[in-house]
């Protein structure tokens, strides 16, 4: 029987519980990272959502921030929403960020009317088109050339990967939706 995956949600602040639930209800095991020596032995890592400037604030302390680059450089990540910014190239109003998808997202762009919604919309992932929660949500408002869109809403992209990292604009944690997290779990190597 192969081990299961170990998955690192971080765990400063915002929707990182109900990740943890989820990935677990897929077999998966978890652990929460609020220390850069919790990323060792990590097969993947949650950037979930929440605020990212509070999110930014901590991990820019005690040398964590070069520990996650380091980190989501050579494993897969999964952004959602403040997650995502944390990862994008460029941030609009602008903030430090890790680079890794090469999108430029802008944060509460969607005013207060839209703030906080669900959707349903296909997406290039088999089976029903996707329930998608928006709390606050980033609008991505550019993609460059080595950034797959996984789907849209609207016109605008909501789910991205670039490699082994992997971006959303919504909360997959938040509907009963395992395809996002199975993205995440199938970027993983192979555990003996
Ligand atoms: N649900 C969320 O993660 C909201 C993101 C938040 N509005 C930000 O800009 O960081």
């Amino acid at each position: 029987m192969p081990r299961p995956h170990l998955i690192g949600v971080l765990a400063v602040q915002g929707a990182y519980a109900a990740h943890q639930r989820v990935l677990e209800g897929m077999g998966a095991a978890t652990r929460t990272v609020r220390q850069s020596h919790e990323l060792q032995g990590l097969d993947a890592l949650v950037l979930p959502g929440g605020e990212s400037s509070t999110l930014l604030h901590f991990l820019q302390q005690d040398g964590f921030w070069p520990a996650l680059a380091h980190f989501a450089a050579h494993r897969p990540c999964l952004g959602t929403c403040a997650g995502l910014i944390l990862l994008a190239q460029t941030v609009q109003p602008a903030q430090p960020s890790l680079g890794l998808l090469d999108v430029t997202v802008q944060r509460n762009a969607y005013g207060r009317q839209r703030e906080s919604r669900i959707r349903h919309a296909p997406s290039v992932l088999p089976g029903a088109p996707l329930e998608m929660v928006f709390i606050r949500a980033p609008r991505i408002v550019h993609c460059g050339p080595a950034v797959q869109v996984l789907a849209y809403s609207d016109s605008d992209p909501v789910l991205v990967r670039q490699g082994h990292t992997i971006g959303c604009t919504f909360h997959p944690e938040l509907s009963g939706d395992t395809r996002i997290h199975q993205l995440l779990l199938d970027a993983c190597e192979p555990r003996g």
